[in-house]
């Protein structure tokens, strides 16, 4: 398929998300910046349009149907060229939100969406995120694609407030990540496990949703 904002609308139905049609050209806006600096900028290995718009757009807004409410104030740690974060944004306006990528190609790519799609109340932190470094107190953490969850937590812990919720978007894999993961060691309960395939597709989902408890 030729990419084009009516493609794009046409697809995302097809992958099961429904979005205004503010929303989509948002979405757009971004997949088109997206492309323009994928040659050189190594932003991301997926080029096909139907493959972009199923793994990177669908994957990260279906998770809004899992979730009634987002925190308030959230970092995405390990954001790449921008997933989940900047389709989260785009969906969820208020979410006051703290893109967290250290390296440089990247760092410059997601200033540029912001400052280019004009996008409000998000920031680019662009080190690593470790217990030393992000201090920055939220009520969210969100992560795709990044690392194993016992290993994000430690990470975490001088940043997300006790209540607050980590959302982690995994892909089959996380069926053994789970057996040998348990959230009370690190002062976490879990508080959703949503098993999922993006629809239309053979690609498996799972977003688990833990709370900080101590
Ligand atoms: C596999 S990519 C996933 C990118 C994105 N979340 C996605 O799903 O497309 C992981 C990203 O995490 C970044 N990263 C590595 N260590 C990190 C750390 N300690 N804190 C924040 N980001 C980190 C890398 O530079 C890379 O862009």
């Amino acid at each position: 398929m030729t990419p084009s904002l009516a493609g794009l609308d046409k697809l995302l139905h097809y992958y099961g998300v429904e979005l205004q049609q503010d929303t989509l050209k948002q979405i757009w806006e971004f997949h088109q910046l997206l492309r323009a600096n994928n040659d050189d900028q190594d932003l991301t290995r997926l080029n096909a349009f139907e493959t972009m718009v199923e793994r990177h757009y669908a994957d990260c807004t279906l998770i809004n149907a899992y979730v009634p409410k987002w925190p308030a104030r959230m970092i995405d740690v390990g954001s790449g060229a921008g997933f989940p974060g900047i389709p989260l944004k785009i969906v969820n306006p208020s979410i006051r939100l703290t893109l967290c990528e250290p390296r440089p190609n990247r760092i410059n790519f997601l200033n540029m969406v912001i400052e280019k799609m004009g996008l409000k109340g998000i920031d680019v932190f662009g080190h690593k995120v470790t217990s030393r470094s992000m201090t920055i107190p939220v009520d969210g953490v969100i992560s795709r694609a990044f690392e194993l969850m016992e290993k994000t937590l430690p990470r975490i812990a001088n940043s997300l407030k006790v209540g607050g919720r980590v959302y982690f978007m995994k892909g089959p894999a996380v069926a053994d990540e789970l057996k040998t993961f348990y959230p009370e060691d690190f002062g976490y309960k879990f508080v959703g496990k949503h098993f999922y395939t993006i629809p239309n597709s053979t690609q498996d989902r799972a977003l688990i949703i833990l709370e900080r408890e101590e």
